[in-house]
């Protein structure tokens, strides 16, 4: 190695150009080492996009519902949370109602408010136009309608277990007509909107994010 393109530092001190010199001497010395492997940036630290899904994945374990549980993260341009939120009932009303999922009779689906609203309503007042939304389910058509009227435009996914249902295809629909970027589990554009792919969200790491999220 060529010794005049790197500086050297001790294990327990300061960088110093003496110490460099000095280092220079000593090559053999134990306490001295390549500064290029203690300043270099590591290559594993956690990704924007990993780290915004995973903060969805954290808010859905939240989620009192015992069948599903669903957790959304809005991020601005800057790259800055501005809401969190899982499904859970209305304000007061913890422990009052039922998470009982029959359709026929008095069921969760009637008052639970989903992940996506919660996100929506828990920003502060901070504004949700041109944010991203990560969420740990495809959005329902309801929320669509929320993401599109609040300007969001990007929906990051991970399950899309409803898929077949007419609900989550009118979901989709809007927000394809609406140009929203819907980005898959995979890591695909799924609904066109935009020709890139998100920040931090390309092919190479699609197997990661695999790995990191693991199954809802
Ligand atoms: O876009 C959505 C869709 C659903 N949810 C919530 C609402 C319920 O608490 C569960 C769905 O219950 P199932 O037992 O799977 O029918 O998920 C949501 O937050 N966002």
């Amino acid at each position: 190695m060529d010794n005049s393109s790197v500086a050297f530092v001790p294990t327990h001190g300061p960088i110093s150009q003496s110490i460099k010199n000095e280092s220079r001497l000593c090559d053999s010395c134990p306490l001295v080492f390549y500064t290029s492997v203690l300043t270099r940036r590591r290559d594993d630290y956690l990704k924007d996009s990993k780290y915004f899904m995973a903060v969805a994945l954290l808010a859905a374990k939240r989620s009192e519902d015992p069948n599903t549980q669903v957790g959304a993260c809005i991020v601005n341009q800057e790259n800055k949370i501005v809401g969190i939120g899982h499904n859970q009932m209305p304000n007061g009303c913890d422990g009052k109602l039922t998470w009982a999922r029959d359709r026929t009779k008095d069921n969760k689906h009637l008052y639970v408010c989903h992940a996506e609203l919660n996100a929506i309503m828990n920003t502060n007042g901070a504004d949700v136009k041109g944010c991203s939304m990560y969420v740990t389910l495809f959005p329902c058509n309801e929320c669509a309608k929320l993401i599109i009227q609040g300007g969001i435009k990007e929906v990051i996914y991970l399950s899309d277990m409803y898929e077949d249902r007419d609900e989550f295809k009118a979901s989709k629909s809007m927000l394809e007509l609406v140009g929203a970027c819907i980005v898959n589990q995979e890591n695909k554009i799924v609904g066109i909107g935009h020709n890139q792919m998100l920040n931090g969200y390309d092919d190479e790491e699609a197997e990661d994010n695999k790995h990191l999220y693991g199954e809802i």
